[in-house]
């Protein structure tokens, strides 16, 4: 007799979970497909008290097999996960996005939409539907959660339950289909930047750039066209200038959309591209186009602008296509060349400053390195976003390992300082990878980088999830508290930590029914004294 793990092995799955047998779908990145709360997580060390809020971050959750096997990783639902921290201790909260294309292959029992960002794969009933999967980036602004992603407008959340409110247009006053993942909130003053591109339909080079103040009222809009068609993932702000970054993943003219082709394709003839436009009173003949060679930009770091009046852009540069599941056009993603580093003695990738000047007659630009680490996910203490800034971590690849990352993924998290190069690290080790940080401040004015770092780790080993706290400060020497959960996750992408403060409410994260008013009264907070002992 076979034992259960032969039988489960000869036992297809039934068709609408039948994942592709991919490294993107199986094994420790196989759906969850769960919504959960864990109250009063398991923690080990002690999480410093002066944390107080609640980190957000989404990850793409496939809940249905694809209906087409060649969809890329970055199509999953959105799910949001939450784990609010509060007096040492913490409670973890994980929902999907209620988006239009959740419900209704909810009620269907399997994929309905087709493949990212191509709706004539779709289901015919459901191509005019959002086809959001709000799987990117969850932010904080008018009291509540707007997960997003590039193609479509944000869907608003409420913070505490999780509950998907539904798309959101700042009150009928964002006209553009699409949104940003990556808008930028001025520290200062709350302004949210923001853009959306492909902005009058696919392929189509039409940008719109919007300026919200902080409590959502729009102070500028501006349509301004691209150079060519493409990705335009991450953005930046100073505090007079908005900076657009269009990188060589070329979207495919509709008739190939039509045939059924992926949404982008790496194109060797195009340039890694950026546009300047003036933040406050724009026209769309102000924007200055400027380009680099051929390469890959994934995210940005941060923006300034110098006393020499130039608009300064730090961020990783990578030399080959990180994104190789969008393979050049008509090749396969994944066998060519263009997936794979150059090797031509240059770093991977490296973190670089990009320089703008506002009234430049030549547009090519060059880099200057600042940062000679491999890695992605650049974050900063975000009080200084728009301004001139020291700190710096990343996602990076262990530099001494001898082993090649899990599934190419991140394992080391690294600190630098962007004016000396210098940096510090810590690696998780070969079966552990590492997600984006977030920047929490021990308190509202403390210097920069005087906080805690915030990051989910994937345990690959025991297939087991946890939250990890870092010393921004001393990240060498790991985590100071471990948040465990008794479940895997997945791979995330973005996140945000939102201080209790900044919350209008303060309730519980987790059910807490049958908990009336006299028992929390009687027991919160109290000490138990077991009576035999
Ligand atoms: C990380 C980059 C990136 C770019 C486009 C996407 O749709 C995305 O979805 C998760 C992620
Ligand atoms: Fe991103």
């Amino acid at each position: 007799m076979a034992d259960i793990s032969k039988c489960a092995k000869a036992l297809k799955a039934q068709p609408e979970v039948n994942f592709p047998d991919t490294p993107f779908f199986q094994d420790a990145e196989a759906p969850c497909r769960f919504e959960a709360e864990v109250y009063n997580c398991v923690v080990r060390g002690d999480i410093p008290k002066e944390i107080d809020g609640t980190y957000y971050r989404c990850m793409p959750d496939w809940s249905w097999a694809p209906l087409y096997d060649d969809d890329v990783f970055i199509n999953g639902d959105g799910a949001i996960d939450a784990i609010r921290i509060k007096g040492g201790h913490a409670d973890f909260k994980q929902k999907y996005v209620r988006t239009a294309k959740f419900v209704i292959e909810r009620a269907a029992r399997q994929s309905v939409f087709g493949k990212y960002r191509n709706s004539f794969t779709d289901d015919a009933r459901v191509q005019h539907e959002v086809h959001s999967t709000a799987n990117t980036h969850i932010i904080y602004f008018e009291n509540q959660l707007l997960a997003l992603k590039e193609d479509s407008k944000p869907y608003a959340m409420d913070p505490d339950s999780l509950e998907t409110k539904g798309l959101y247009d700042f009150g009928g006053q964002y006209s553009a289909p699409t949104f940003t993942a990556h808008p930028k909130i001025d520290p200062d003053n709350g302004e949210l930047i923001t853009m959306g591109y492909e902005a009058k339909g696919d392929a189509t080079n039409d940008v719109a750039y919007y300026l919200f103040d902080k409590d959502g009222k729009k102070l500028e809009e501006c349509w301004i066209n691209t150079p060519y068609v493409g990705m335009m993932h991450d953005m930046a702000a100073t505090e007079n200038w908005v900076v657009f970054v269009l990188i060589p993943l070329e979207t495919q003219p509709v008739e190939l959309l039509k045939k059924g082709s992926k949404h982008f394709a790496w194109s060797e003839d195009k340039p890694l591209t950026f546009g300047i436009l003036p933040r406050r009173n724009p026209k769309p003949e102000d924007v200055r186009w400027f380009h680099y060679d051929n390469a890959f930009y994934g995210h940005t770091g941060n923006a300034f602008e110098g006393e020499d009046g130039c608009v300064y852009l730090d961020a990783p540069l990578t030399y080959h296509n990180k994104f190789w599941f969008f393979g050049p056009k008509g090749e396969d993603p994944f066998t060519h060349p263009s997936a794979k580093p150059k090797n031509d003695g240059r770093p991977e990738s490296h973190y670089v400053r990009w320089k703008f000047d506002p009234n430049a007659t030549d547009f090519r630009v060059e880099p200057t390195e600042l940062v000679n680490l491999d890695g992605e996910m650049p974050k900063l203490d975000e009080r200084f976003i728009t301004k001139k800034y020291n700190k710096l971590y990343l996602c990076v690849h262990d530099p001494k390992a001898k082993y090649s990352p899990v599934g190419g993924t991140y394992n080391t998290l690294a600190s630098a300082d962007v004016n000396t190069g210098k940096y510090k690290y810590w690696s998780a080790g070969e079966h552990t990878a590492l997600h984006e940080v977030a920047f929490i401040p021990k308190a509202p004015n403390a210097p920069e980088g005087d906080g805690y770092l915030i990051t989910i780790a994937n345990r690959r080993d025991v297939k087991l999830s946890c939250i990890l706290i870092l010393d921004a400060n001393k990240v060498e020497s790991g985590p100071v508290a471990i948040i465990e959960l008794p479940f895997r996750l997945r791979n995330g992408i973005h996140g945000s930590w939102v201080p209790r403060s900044d919350l209008l409410f303060d309730k519980d994260l987790c059910d807490m029914s049958g908990v009336t008013e006299r028992i929390r009264k009687e027991y919160a907070g109290t000490t138990v004294k077991p009576a035999l002992l």
